[in-house]
């Protein structure tokens, strides 16, 4: 499918020599453009990274990046976007990069995510998710509309030989470029369980009740549903389906240890490209009609209806504040459209401003995780009634999903209508925004629409 050229081996050559007599680990990236290449065999001849692979496509679709195994992984607990963020720096500074392109997402890029709540340690299902994981890959595809290209990082010790890795890298690149297997059929569901659904709608009722009390202004409150199947999860094939079902979505796939969080959100939490940055509320739910007529109608419903508004308005106010303390320029239309997705539409304001010189994109993904279109308003309060009432752990549902690269460009999704693959057995999330009006039933309703795209996907219902 592809193919290495000697020029490239030569950069990669040059670039290792530059070596000497280093202390501590250095990085080494180089990149080549390449003629054509396929993301789902990419990934699947990475098949023996599983475990360390990392899929993720941008909303239009036109940009992928796929990263197989890991030349360097960053975790932090404590204060853990700036910890990442400082240790990216240190790394990038003593990193040898030959990237002749100006392309975003390729040369150095770390790919990988954040969990939701880092106080909340239950934990049960997601122990191979810490609370924050970015990995650079050792190979890197990256697809854009007009170019393809890889990317090799390597990280090399003091202790090293140079021709070691030389040999190594040529060899373990070539081969597995060329060994992607077509796409495996998706196994049977033998079980499909929702979890506690009447606890969860008197969970729903009583949040209604604790909002018109004055505890708080909305809080958005999740539930899951466990599928079971017959042979281990096919992930490229998962994939696949949500590619070609879910328009106007983000696609992604995280792997770590025997575990891939997966899904396709149509939620962007902040996206930069040399200081431009964009973010979007998206809050405030409504079904799909099955004429275009009724379809219109219940569009035009959801963009009156107060309760809906007012949901989205939180969001709104919450992106606004965040923007602005680290943005210049910050233009937010004051009415929300309609943003239609194959089984639903949302209401959704996007966001545009120019990110001030020294913020970087992991900064104001602090600054606005978690907004109240997954967890509430106020955040403190929400938060909390998140953690008292909720029966288990979100891990990374809900939280920041995706990559930035050395010019600190980068974009992060938030990962909902997602789900947790382990073999044969796979748990979704699906959440929605409680105010004071909340019916739990309607709200029950949404929720199980939510969960369709993945169901879909899996192969649950078409
Ligand atoms: C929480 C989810 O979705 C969020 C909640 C929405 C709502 O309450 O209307 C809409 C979009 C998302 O921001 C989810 O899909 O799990």
């Amino acid at each position: 499918m592809i193919k290495t050229t000697t020029h490239y081996n030569e950069r990669l050559y040059k670039a290792l020599s530059q070596i000497h007599h280093i202390e501590t680990p250095q990085l080494i990236s180089v990149t080549e453009q390449m003629a054509t290449a396929n993301p789902f065999r990419f990934y699947q001849a990475g098949k023996a990274y599983q475990g360390e692979r990392v899929y993720w496509t941008s909303t239009d679709q036109v940009f992928t990046l796929v990263g197989i195994g890991s030349a360097y992984t960053l975790e932090a607990e404590e204060d853990r976007f700036n910890t990442i963020q400082q240790a990216w720096k240190a790394l990038m500074e003593e990193a040898v990069i030959d990237n002749p392109y100006e392309s975003s997402g390729t040369g150095p890029v770390a790919l990988g995510g954040f969990s939701f709540d880092p106080h909340d340690h239950s934990r049960t299902a997601w122990e191979d998710f810490p609370d924050s994981k970015v990995s650079i890959p050792m190979f890197l595809l990256t697809k854009t509309e007009s170019a393809n290209y890889i990317t090799v990082n390597i990280m090399v010790h003091p202790e090293d030989d140079i021709e070691d890795i030389y040999q190594f890298v040529t060899q373990a690149y070539q081969e597995f470029l060329e060994g992607g297997t077509s796409i495996d059929e998706m196994p049977s569901i033998i079980g499909k369980e929702e979890i506690q659904p009447l606890e969860w709608k008197d969970i729903v009722k009583q949040a209604a009740h604790d909002i018109q009390s004055g505890y708080m202004s909305k809080v958005v409150l999740a539930r899951e549903l466990e599928v079971n199947f017959d042979r281990d999860v096919n992930i490229v094939s998962v994939l696949d389906a949500l590619q070609r079902e879910q328009q106007q979505s983000y696609v992604f796939a995280v792997e770590s240890g025997d575990s891939c969080f997966i899904g396709a959100t149509p939620e962007r939490l902040v996206k930069v490209d040399n200081r431009e940055l964009h973010s979007a509320c998206l809050a405030g739910t409504i079904a799909r009609g099955d004429t275009v007529e009724e379809d219109q109608a219940l569009g035009e419903e959801l963009l009156h209806d107060n309760k809906n508004l007012q949901e989205h308005d939180f969001v709104v106010q919450m992106i606004r504040e965040a923007v602005e303390s680290c943005c210049d320029q910050v233009q937010i239309p004051s009415e929300p459209v309609i943003y239609p997705l194959r089984n639903l539409q949302h209401l959704y304001t996007p966001v545009k401003a120019k990110l001030r010189v020294g913020y970087t994109i992991l900064e104001v993904v602090e600054k606005l995780h978690p907004t109240p279109a997954l967890n509430g308003y106020p955040r403190q309060e929400a938060l909390s009634y998140i953690r008292e009432h909720e029966p288990f752990d979100r891990g990374w549902y809900a939280s920041p999903v995706g990559w930035f690269d050395y010019k600190d460009n980068g974009e992060f999704a938030v990962a909902i209508r997602s789900g947790l693959v382990k073999k044969n057995k796979t748990v979704l999330y699906s959440g929605c925004g409680i105010v004071e009006d909340s019916m739990p039933e309607a709200e029950y309703e949404e929720t199980a629409i939510k969960f369709l795209p993945m169901l879909n996907a899996l192969g649950g219902r078409t």
